[in-house]
């Protein structure tokens, strides 16, 4: 959960996607407002749900994305899941219900890598304690423990012998990678399970170590107390339904038309399928009983022939806030290109930079990568940022072939290199549509 206020969120999302100003708003609004109700008294908190969001706009312009990255900042579950995937043969109407299934998978995943971070600060800092106890004894004063905390820290204890109370069993245990030592540098990955099984409960036993080797050993056992399958559960069976996000894509497919007839009803099936789980339903899985009430959902799709008025009015209901994305322009792409955190151009040189050849852009190169996106867009098929990629690829296509053999060379992208590498190409319409 986070506390950033709309215009914060908004920012950091900023870093990321280009434009698209109202749906960043929109899903900032939505996530800010998770954070009201958690402020909000127990029994009023139950009341309020979240206002889901229906984002309305062609492919590529941004709309998984800015999901994905708002999810990220909110430390939320986040599932993608497309609403065509229910359409198909063999489907049977609960199956539904594996979103909320999956969405606890990956929120599982998410929570053990946030615990194992914080836990590695935490357990540093017990197994310090638990050394320095060792040393200057249980009853120590705070002035004595902070004497031998500072030896410790430069290193001068790091061979004094001490013993230590472990833990005596040898379940084995998964690999586990530790934070740096006093003195001792970085101590990579090791094996707990090798030197002790769980700490908790369990028998001890009294071991002599010396003060450098005591801090694995210690690290672990305190790590894992920590990290217990339970406690990871729990907390992400919490953050699904306080905090999860789901991404409903291709929403628009799963209209029933009214000038249509035939797959109609399977589709208005699965509008009916989806339904409770949005309005809050209770789905049952391998770890236990989720309520659906309080996920988000961002439905999205094109909607080019399918109108959002399409949609089972109780659908409509449950999507309240709608925000339309807009195509990209060539402009967009020049700013894509160069003003994001994690811009292709910045991408495309680290990644040449690893063969030691420098590669740096020229302001008409951009402008040549960012032109050609947008005429192949506007000749073959409009996939919006998506033709970035393609574009890139295919000019850096030589030069990713032949960087190990130039080592040591600059090269400089300007509007030259771009025509030379696919100026013929993006003219052809018979060939771009290949080839970019
Ligand atoms: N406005 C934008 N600014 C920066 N990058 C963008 C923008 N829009 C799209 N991209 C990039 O293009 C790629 C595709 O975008 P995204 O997955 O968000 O598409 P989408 O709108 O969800 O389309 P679809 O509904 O087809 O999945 C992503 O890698 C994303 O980083």
């Amino acid at each position: 959960m986070t506390d950033l206020t709309p215009r914060e969120i908004v920012s950091e999302l900023d870093r990321f996607i280009i434009g698209q100003n109202d749906a960043k708003r929109a899903v900032a609004v939505a996530l800010r407002n998770r954070w009201r109700r958690k402020q909000l008294s127990d029994d009023l908190r139950e009341e309020v749900y979240p206002k889901n969001i229906l984002m309305i706009g062609p492919t590529g312009v941004g709309k998984t994305e800015i999901s994905r990255r708002l999810a990220k900042l909110a430390r939320a579950p986040f599932l993608k899941v497309e609403a065509t995937k229910f359409t198909e043969v063999g489907y049977v109407g609960r199956d539904v219900e594996q979103i909320v299934r999956d969405l606890v998978d990956s929120a599982i995943a998410m929570t053990r890598e946030h615990m194992r971070e914080d836990v590695k600060a935490n357990a540093y800092k017990a197994a310090e304690d638990r050394v320095i106890e060792a040393i200057a004894g249980e009853d120590a004063r705070e002035g004595t423990r902070e004497m031998f905390r500072k030896k410790l820290k430069s290193g001068e204890l790091d061979d004094t012998i001490i013993e230590l109370d472990l833990a005596d069993n040898s379940n084995p245990m998964s690999m586990f990678e530790m934070p740096g030592q006093p003195g001792g540098g970085q101590m990579g990955m090791m094996n707990l399970g090798d030197l002790f099984g769980k700490a908790m409960g369990g028998r001890t036993v009294k071991r002599k170590l010396t003060v450098s080797e005591s801090y694995e050993v210690l690290i672990g056992e305190e790590a894992d107390k920590l990290l217990d399958d339970e406690t990871v559960t729990r907390a992400a069976l919490d953050a699904v339904e306080q905090n999860g996000i789901v991404f409903l894509d291709e929403i628009d497919k799963v209209c029933a038309r009214s000038d249509a007839r035939g797959g109609d009803v399977s589709r208005e099936g699965v509008q009916r399928d989806l339904l409770p789980l949005i309005e809050g339903t209770t789905v049952s899985t391998k770890h236990g009983a989720v309520k659906t009430d309080h996920i988000l959902f961002i439905a999205s799709g094109a909607f080019h022939i399918a109108k959002p008025s399409d949609l089972l009015p109780e659908l409509q209901g449950r999507l309240p806030i709608r925000v339309e994305l807009r195509a990209l322009t060539e402009e967009d792409f020049v700013r894509i290109l160069t003003e994001t955190d994690n811009a292709l151009t910045l991408q495309y040189t680290a990644l040449m930079g690893t063969e030691e050849v420098a590669v740096s852009f020229t302001k008409d190169g951009i402008a040549a990568l960012a032109k050609i996106a947008a005429d192949v867009n506007q000749s073959v098929e409009n996939i919006g940022a998506r033709r970035l990629y393609t574009v890139m690829e295919r000019v850096f296509e030589e030069l990713s072939f032949t960087a190990p053999d130039r080592s040591g060379e600059a090269i400089i992208v300007n509007a030259e290199f771009v025509e030379t590498n696919l100026g013929a190409l993006s003219k052809s319409t018979d060939i771009s549509r290949y080839v970019l």
